[in-house]
């Protein structure tokens, strides 16, 4: 059976303030709900949670990475430097990457392969646009998004990563994908990952993030390929985190 796993995506909020007391009260009401948990924040905020983290059930990871190992690229931060400050997972391909920094599925994949070079778990964001799902496009552009990843992985490496299916329409906005949507969207791309190899696929994450709360957790993770949550907003309330985490 697969071990579910819920990430909180800060984006980019916060401060040192709330952020101490935002994992301060995760910390408080962890109990073992049976789910992996981890956060992914801003990266000046990363040797925050290492020293606030470091030997409890909270893992912490990036938000991007550069697909370089180092020299000059202004602005980047290279894998080895997530790994340095204790990082276990690293976004990839978000979609407010792909729209806002025109991030291509070519260059998803070289950050994912980065990310498996630092020996950092990807997390491969895919989703569809409301136009691209309206226009019955949803299976071939989480398809080609999933696939780009796949074209450089190497066998043994299809393990190592977790795939969150995004829904860009229901990001943000209060507007959650159905369970039986989500539900499709997964089994399409554990299938995929099956194509390449079954027994990995098997045991494989595939989170669901977009509007994801306490009070529609439990009916989305009990859909038989959700296997968690990549969460936004109910991220920022330790209450409302650990009430999807419970929801598990
Ligand atoms: O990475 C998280 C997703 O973008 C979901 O965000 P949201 O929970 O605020 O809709």
């Amino acid at each position: 059976m697969r071990r579910k796993l819920v990430i909180g995506n800060w984006k980019m909020n916060g401060n040192r303030a709330a952020n101490s007391t935002l994992l301060s009260g995760i910390l408080a009401g962890l109990n073992d709900f049976g789910a992996d948990c981890a956060v992914c924040v801003p990266a000046p905020y990363l040797a925050q949670c290492e020293t606030q983290l470091q030997g409890s059930a909270v893992a912490w990871g990036a938000q991007d990475l550069s697909v370089h190992a180092s020299g000059a690229y202004t602005g980047e931060v290279a894998a080895a430097m997530l790994v340095d400050f204790g990082c276990r997972y690293v976004l990839c391909g978000h979609s407010e990457r792909r729209a806002y920094h025109h991030e291509s599925n070519e260059l998803v994949a070289q950050k994912a392969r980065a990310a498996l070079a630092a020996g950092l778990t990807p997390v491969v964001c895919v989703g569809e646009t409301l136009e691209q799902r309206e226009a019955g496009q949803t299976a071939a552009v989480i398809g080609a998004q999933l696939q780009a990843v796949l074209d450089v992985l190497e066998n043994s490496e299809l393990i190592k990563i977790v795939v969150a299916y995004e829904p860009v329409w229901a990001i943000g906005t209060g507007k959650t994908a159905t369970p039986q949507i989500a539900q499709e969207a997964h089994a399409l791309l554990r299938a995929q990952l099956a194509a390449r190899d079954a027994v990995a696929a098997a045991s494989m994450q595939i989170l669901y993030g977009g509007s994801m709360k306490p009070e529609n957790a439990k009916e989305l993770m009990a859909q038989p390929d959700i296997d968690g949550g990549l969460i936004g907003g109910a991220a920022l309330k330790a209450a409302d985190f650990l009430g999807i985490i419970q929801a598990v």
